[in-house]
């Protein structure tokens, strides 16, 4: 293969008269132009030589297709690639090319069909596939939509309300349901996957099967009437759940063009709005969090160095409390055996009942067998003592946020574990030199940061300190790939980089309301920008004890730039503590839906006084956008300083940190990426303006300052020399 071009195709063609056309761009077999025009060729040579009957399409090495090659998108955004003439490759050669061709095709897939792969697969004229293969549109996610026919042929196929539940979802099914719904024709072993894919399209040719182009098909259509109601009830849905953004609606009103004018102007009107979905700041935002989202296990100096992952087969955890019980659930459901330490039995029951919860949720939801459940539950063993970790590979400390006990717990780790054993902790905010002090142990010692609930958030921080070995670090990565999480690598600091970058959107909230901002409205705006809930709403659901001793270590650690405001104290000590105690920022009902309360501003009036802050005329009416700046650059400010100062090694690790940690919108790319479609001149200007009125909070740091001055990108990297990783 040519160094410069992705991926080809080859076809063989057999003694039985089929050609067999194989997809080849490891590793997923991604679509790339080359891929496609390469089958273009192969298609036109089979088309034209007499010793082909029939056609079937295939992926090498045990899968069919990822779908379009995404980098492809990114290029033609950078310009740095053409863009070829609309409606080329989904009408010119999936369409008239391989669909209304006069030989018959079939698609044999194995392992995955994706995006477009799945849309190639469906201009064939049958599909074959192997038995759990994922068949999927999952372009919505990319902020594309299926642009190879697949807003026409999956209606056609699977029928309209499916239709809309895949591609509006963006999941994939199993080939055994996509059996069942009609999306594939037979399942068979991966063994006699070609050979069936031959004899099928055979048939075809004899007429023993039928001929099938899905374009045509109409039987599973609904009337034009309920066609129509069907789809402005998923337009409706699709306005609630994604306000910010134009191409799930864009995606809809090409389905309902080819329902209501026929496919052929459906497939028109797909690939009109397919080529202008690439240039949505949306798009960008969610392919680079495409691509950042992979890149987060390449951590230069530690996985370029060829070392293997050893193998991990038993796991200690220490404290079955909130954090340890969930860390345990996440273990076991991977299959990692799990010994759950705690203080006594009554406390080793309770957290041991907490891991029994988290699993039978899922048995009362479906989606574990009781079976599943019980030998599940078998993987996880009580202990008092440490005894029973003379075996362990890894023990994760998650006991309560107390230096001197978990300096204690770490030096009878060394004692007990064997000497490879990892001595991970997943203490939120200290320091975890601290944490190892008493050990001689540091170079197998590290953060193992989990979020609350542990089994289901998908973020994990592994934390680096100066001594941890590369080997711990590559062991915790791949850990984190085997219970499903994102892992960032950062280094060791108070906060890490997700609570550092989470602290001044807090802190700006409060800042805010003490100066007069209404605290509903600034949650009502954040939520509009795309956030889960706004900071109030947030600390709330936290609850203040947890918000109280975060904010602690912020002072202690960073108190040039910490704004204490006693909004929180004042509160908890009239017992208001947040959504647990029914009474926070918000009220709450017995089905914990939230309303405002008019008490609120008696505490805010007293905080207001003891801080001597005035209400401010200019920040009693801010709109949307101010408040959104005024409560996220200080956030890009944080990241700033945690990129500068080498805690993280890409600026693209801080965009998955902060939309994975704290539920920054992937639409928006993440919190340095966003940053930069502002633009850091923008922001070093207003922070700048506010810290002269308002105080140091909102000074810029120097990296902030350096960029901004000259308008450069925050994302570019940072000199190596600087970086601590
Ligand atoms: C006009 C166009 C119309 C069309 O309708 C649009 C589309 O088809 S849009 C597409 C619709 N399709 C999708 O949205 C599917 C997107 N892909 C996925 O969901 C998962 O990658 C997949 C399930 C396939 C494998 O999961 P896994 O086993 O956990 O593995 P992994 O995830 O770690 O990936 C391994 C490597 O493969 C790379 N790569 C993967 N796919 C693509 C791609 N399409 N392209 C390029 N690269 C791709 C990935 O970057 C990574 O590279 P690296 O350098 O090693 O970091
Ligand atoms: N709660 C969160 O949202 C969150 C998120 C991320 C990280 N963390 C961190 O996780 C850790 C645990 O937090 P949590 O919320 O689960 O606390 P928790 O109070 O719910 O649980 C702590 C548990 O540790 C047990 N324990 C105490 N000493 C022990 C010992 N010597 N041996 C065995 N067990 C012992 C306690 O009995 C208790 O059950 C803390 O370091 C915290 O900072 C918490």
């Amino acid at each position: 293969m040519d160094s410069r071009t992705k991926g080809k195709t080859v076809m063989e063609v057999g003694g039985d008269g089929v050609a067999v056309i194989t997809l080849i761009n490891p590793p997923v077999n991604s679509l790339s132009f080359d891929v496609l025009y390469n089958l273009k060729s192969n298609y036109e040579e089979a088309l034209s030589r007499n010793d082909v009957k029939a056609i079937v399409i295939t992926g090498a090495k045990g899968k069919f297709s990822g779908g379009f090659d995404i980098s492809g998108f990114s290029e033609i955004q950078k310009g740095t690639m053409k863009e070829p003439k609309v409606g080329f490759i989904s009408i010119d050669i999936i369409t008239d090319l391989l669909e209304a061709a006069r030989k018959p095709s079939v698609a044999a897939i194995d392992g995955l069909a994706l995006g477009g792969g799945l849309e190639l697969s469906m201009a064939c004229h049958a599909r074959i596939s192997t038995p759990g293969a994922q068949l999927g549109l999952p372009e919505l996610q990319l902020g594309v939509i299926p642009g190879f026919g697949g807003t026409q042929r999956l209606p056609r196929l699977v029928g309209l309300t499916k239709a809309l539940e895949m591609i509006l979802t963006s999941k994939p099914v199993r080939a055994e349901e996509g059996h069942s719904l009609g999306l594939i024709d037979a399942v068979v072993p991966s063994a006699e996957l070609l050979t069936t894919a031959r004899r099928w399209a055979l048939d075809i040719v004899e007429r023993r099967k039928p001929w099938i182009t899905s374009l045509l098909k109409t039987d599973k259509l609904p009337p034009l009437g309920e066609a129509r109601e069907i789809l402005k009830f998923a337009r409706g849905q699709t306005r609630k759940q994604a306000p910010n953004m134009k191409h799930p609606l864009m995606c809809l009103d090409a389905l309902e063009m080819g329902i209501v004018s026929g496919p052929r102007v459906g497939l028109e009107k797909e690939a009109e709005v397919g080529s202008q979905v690439i240039s949505l700041d949306t798009t960008k935002g969610l392919i680079h969090v495409f691509f950042s989202q992979r890149g987060t296990v390449k951590v230069p100096g530690v996985t370029d160095r060829g070392l293997m992952p050893r193998k991990i087969k038993k796991v200690a955890i220490i404290g079955g409390g909130l954090m340890g019980s969930g860390i345990a659930t996440a273990l076991i459901l991977s299959n990692y055996p799990v010994i759950l330490k705690e203080v006594n039995e009554k406390f080793l029951e309770a957290g041991i009942g907490r891991v029994k919860a988290n699993l039978q949720s899922r048995v009362r939801k479906g989606s574990m067998s009781k079976e599943k459940f019980e030998k599940t539950m078998s993987l996880l063993k009580g202990s008092l003592d440490y005894e029973s970790f003379r075996d362990v590979d890894m023990v994760i400390e998650a006991v309560i946020e107390n230096i001197s006990l978990k300096q204690q717990i770490f030096a009878d780790l060394e004692k007990y574990c064997p000497q490879h054993c990892i001595l991970a902790s997943n203490t939120s905010t200290i320091d975890l030199n601290k944490i190892g002090e008493r050990t001689k142990s540091q170079d197998r010692i590290v953060g193992a940061h989990f979020f609350s609930p542990a089994h289901v958030m998908p973020l994990l921080e592994i934390v680096r300190t100066n001594h941890t070995s590369a080997q711990v670090i590559v062991d915790l990565l791949d850990v984190g790939k085997k219970i499903k999480k994102t892992p960032v690598v950062v280094g060791n600091c108070t906060g890490f980089a997700v609570n550092r970058m989470f602290f001044p959107y807090t802190q700006a909230a409060m800042f805010l309301v003490e100066r007069g901002a209404d605290p509903y409205l600034i949650d009502s705006a954040v939520s509009k920008f795309g956030m889960p809930m706004g900071p109030f709403r947030l600390c709330d659901l936290v609850g203040f004890g947890v918000a109280i001793a975060t904010a602690t270590q912020f002072i202690e650690n960073f108190p040039e730039r910490t704004y204490k405001s006693m909004i929180i104290p004042l509160m908890q000590e009239d017992k208001r503590a947040g959504e647990a105690t029914r009474k926070g920022f918000y009220l709450y009902d017995d089905k914990r839906k939230a309303k405002p309360d008019p008490e609120l501003k008696k505490y805010i009036e007293k905080a207001r006084s003891i801080s001597g802050a005035n209400v401010d005329p200019k920040l009693v009416k801010l709109s949307e956008k101010e408040i959104i700046e005024m409560t996220f650059f200080p956030v890009v400010n944080e990241a700033c300083r945690v990129f500068a100062e080498g805690i993280a090694v890409k600026a693209a690790d801080l965009d998955i940190a902060a939309i994975m940690g704290m539920g920054f919108p992937p639409y928006r790319g993440g919190i340095m990426f966003w940053a930069d479609s502002i633009g850091s001149k923008y922001i070093y200007s207003r922070l700048d303006e506010w810290s002269k009125t308002y105080g140091d909070f909102f000074k810029p740091c120097a990296f902030l300052a350096e960029r901004g001055s000259k308008g450069a990108p925050l994302s570019a990297p940072v000199e190596q020399a600087r970086s601590r990783l």
